[in-house]
């Protein structure tokens, strides 16, 4: 007898293209090649360099590196086992709430406010713990559902490279800012505790053709560099890029440009930490996610992010390189990134962190 189809709402091979329409305009994003930057292409890494400080936000070309082919395939892997996560009952999946300060585990539909009147978010989130994936079983910190354990080694995998494109990126970062490499580096050692995960994103399929929900609220991410895999549009950046960290509004004029999902791209940007480092040299965009556009918000919208965070006890402080200006005197000393992560998610009116 034929197996069942098992996947049912990750479908990426029956989802339309993205409408070519002026009502819904794109942003112009450089495309970066990732085997380019490995091969250390001039021109590649200078163009990586200008667009980290102008919009802080790019298109990675994955293919032709073994961390860009694992990222690239993994990703519809794990957007599968993110599936079936999903489809686990409410009140299973409720088990898995953040604990201890940390962001690692479920994060249910309306647990965060969409706006400063408090409309609910409708997207619901699971945050594998990088760190989790990569030790023993017994190593691990946390509990995960019989899905994520079943499939630990994929996670483990994907997490690793990941984790490396990101620091191929940061180390190019640092050559141009003046940065010493090991000094980015030692605030991102793979097997230290860190924030880093995996997040698995499921957004409902669009309710009205108004749109007016808003899936993820606009944020800036908290750490350093993220590497997002979407399928369906959805996701907005704004247009003038701003380097506050923390706010939830937007902060200056501009409008929400849509990113067009690119085949073979992971879409990859930088968070509040990089801006943090180097004092506002590098830019962390500002982004929400809405409903799909047309025929492809029909479909629920899944996307795979992994976000490479500074290490728990790493301090919060700016680094020294000559592109980078020097701190305030009275630059606060003393908080650790986990400390710092917490309070820019409790910033962004996450309800569902508790103590
Ligand atoms: O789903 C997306 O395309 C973006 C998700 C995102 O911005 C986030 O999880 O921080
Ligand atoms: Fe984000």
């Amino acid at each position: 007898m034929p197996h069942k189809e098992e996947s049912t709402e990750f479908t990426p091979d029956r989802y339309p293209p993205f409408p070519d329409e002026p009502q819904f305009p794109t942003v112009e994003l450089q495309t970066i090649s990732l085997k380019k930057l490995e091969d250390h292409d001039e021109v590649e890494i200078n163009r990586a360099f200008e667009a980290f400080k102008g919009r802080g936000f790019v298109y990675l070309e994955l293919a032709g590196t073994e961390n860009g082919d694992t990222i690239l395939h993994g990703a519809d892997e794990v957007a599968r086992a993110a599936e079936k996560t999903f489809a686990m009952p409410l009140e299973e999946k409720v088990k898995y709430k953040p604990t201890n300060k940390e962001l690692f585990g479920y994060k249910n539909v309306g647990a965060t406010k969409a706006d400063t009147t408090g409309t609910p978010d409708t997207a619901e989130f699971f945050n594998v713990s990088k760190n989790d994936m990569i030790v023993a079983d017994d190593k691990m910190r946390r509990a995960w559902p019989p899905v994520v354990m079943q499939n630990k080694p994929l996670f483990a995998k994907y997490s690793r490279a990941s984790h490396a494109t990101g620091l191929m990126i940061l180390d190019i970062l640092a050559d141009k800012l003046g940065v010493p490499r090991e000094e980015i580096r030692s605030r991102h050692v793979l097997e230290d505790h860190a924030g880093d995960h995996i997040r698995f994103t499921r957004g409902p399929p669009r309710k009205s053709l108004e749109m007016p929900e808003i899936q993820t609220p606009s944020h800036t991410d908290f750490g350093t560099i993220t590497i997002l895999m979407n399928w369906l549009g959805g996701l907005q950046v704004w247009s003038e890029s701003s380097r506050k960290i923390g706010a939830l509004e937007p902060d200056v004029p501009g409008e929400w440009l849509w990113v067009k999902p690119k085949r073979g791209c992971a879409i990859v940007n930088l968070g509040d930490a990089a801006v943090k480092f180097t004092n506002g040299v590098l830019c962390s965009g500002r982004h929400r996610v809405v409903p799909s556009p047309r025929e492809q918000g029909t479909f629920p919208r899944y996307s795979i992010v992994y976000f490479v965070r500074p290490t728990d006890h790493s301090m919060m402080t700016t680094l020294k390189g000559h592109s980078i200006p020097a701190p305030d005197e009275n630059e606060p000393q003393g908080v650790d990134a986990k400390q710092w992560i917490y309070q820019q998610a409790m910033g962004l009116g996450s309800n569902h962190l508790g103590e």
